[in-house]
Formats: C-alpha cells, structure tokens, sequence
C-alpha cells in the first residue's frame, strides 16, 4: 500500500496503530468485575509519568490493523469490548464503534478525553489528566470519572473536574499504583468525608490477571 492510501485510511479510522488485544475482567472502575474483551491502541501524547503503558506511546511501534479485521475476531470473545489504550481518541472512532456496533456489542472506552471525542459508545470512563484537559464534550458524556490519585493535590483536581462533569457521573478516586501504600488510606478518608465519591482498585493488578 502506498503511504498515501495508508495515511488516508488511518485518518478515517479504518487503519489503526493496534497494540495487543486481550479477554480478561474489566479491573477498575464502575464494571470491575465483568469480564470484557480489551482492544488497546497505541499512541498518546499525555505524558503521564506513572502511565503503567508507556510501551503504548509510540503509534509507530504498533501494527497497523484494519478496523474491520479488529471487530471480526473481538466478536468472537465478548459481548463487551473496552477500547483503551494509548489514547484511543487519538484515532477516528467512528468506523471502529459502528462496526462493532452492527455486531451487537456493548463498547466501553478507557479515555483521558484529551481529544476530540469520536465513536459512539455505551459506557465512557474519563481519566482526567493535568498535562492535557478532556475536551467539553468527554465532561458532557462521560458515564464515570475515575481520577488518578498520585499526591495530595489530587484532590483538589479532582473536585475541580467533578465540577466539569454532567449531573449523572459515577464519581471515583484510584489510587496511582506505585503509591497505594501511603495514598489509599487518604482516599477512604476523602470518600468517607466526601461520600459522592467512591473508590475504584486495579483489582487485575491484585489478581495477577492481564
Ligand atoms: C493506561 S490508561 C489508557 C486510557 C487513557 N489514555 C486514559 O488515561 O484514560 C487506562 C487507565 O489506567 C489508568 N492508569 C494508568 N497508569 C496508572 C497507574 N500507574 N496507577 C493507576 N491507574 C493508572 C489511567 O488513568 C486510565 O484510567
Ligand atoms: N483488567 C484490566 N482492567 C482494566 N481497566 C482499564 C484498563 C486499561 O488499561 O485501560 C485495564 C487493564 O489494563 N486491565
Ligand atoms: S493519558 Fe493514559 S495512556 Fe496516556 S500517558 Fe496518561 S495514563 Fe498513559
Ligand atoms: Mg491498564
């Protein structure tokens, strides 16, 4: 394929950069615990210094894969499929969410909602991040907030994007991983005081699960 033809179809979001791909039970958040098919893309520009996928960064390392191809073999593992990544909203969604849409299933995205959103989605997660601010539209969408909880001003960032979010998002605190010893303690004192929020584990961490 010529370079063109291949920018071309990565501009729609027919080709995209495809990392790896994995059945296994969705760890975080508001669905912890329901296994789900996960579709990780690779690129992102955040440059979160915890981000436990820095190997996600880089499109270039990941292969080029065509949407369909992606679809055809996620149908055959779940009903939900979580796209993540990398930044998943790096990428047009569209073609990749109506495709696995026309399948039946129940699409969920992992998003720092940096980007654009595209896709249409049954389930959006924000993970905010400091570096680079979601987009008002992830704020208006989003179904869960789920904020990375590194130090103490956290906090206070994350109150700042409750703010931001509509009236119906599910509000959680995840401790970064690297720090849960000294963080965790902090956040079930925070939800305690603060009781709209809740707290969200890596539970696959702990299961020794992918
Ligand atoms: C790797 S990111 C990919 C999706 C998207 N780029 C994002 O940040 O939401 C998936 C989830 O893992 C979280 N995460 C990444 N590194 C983490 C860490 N060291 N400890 C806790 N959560 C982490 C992110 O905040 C996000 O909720
Ligand atoms: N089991 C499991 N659950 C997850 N929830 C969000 C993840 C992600 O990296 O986006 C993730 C992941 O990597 N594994
Ligand atoms: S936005 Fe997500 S993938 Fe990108 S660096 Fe941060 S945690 Fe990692
Ligand atoms: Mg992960």
């Amino acid at each position: 394929m010529k370079k063109s033809e291949k920018q071309e179809l990565i501009d729609h979001g027919l080709l995209l950069p495809l990392m790896e791909e994995f059945y296994t039970i969705q760890g975080e958040g508001f669905h912890k615990g329901t296994a789900a098919y996960f579709i990780r893309l690779g690129g992102c520009d955040v440059g979160c210094h915890w981000c436990d996928v820095k190997e996600s960064w880089n499109a270039e390392l990941h292969p080029p894969t065509m949407a369909d191809a992606i679809v055809e073999n996620a149908a055959k593992y779940s009903k939900t499929i979580v796209v993540t990544g990398g930044e998943p909203l790096m990428w047009n969604m569209d073609p990749l969410t109506s495709k696995l849409k026309a399948e039946g299933l129940q699409i969920h995205i992992e998003t720092s909602g940096a980007y654009e959103l595209t896709g249409t989605w049954d389930w959006i997660c924000l993970s905010p991040k400091k570096l680079k601010l979601p987009t008002q539209a992830v704020y208006d969408k989003a179904d869960e907030l789920k904020v990375i909880v590194y130090n103490k001003d956290d906090f206070r960032f994350a109150e700042e994007q409750a703010a931001k979010v509509n009236k119906d998002c599910i509000l959680f605190l995840q401790p970064e991983w690297s720090k849960r010893d000294k963080v965790v303690p902090e956040i079930v004192d925070y939800v305690m005081a603060n009781p709209k929020w809740k707290v969200s584990l890596q539970t696959h961490k702990y299961l020794n699960i992918p």
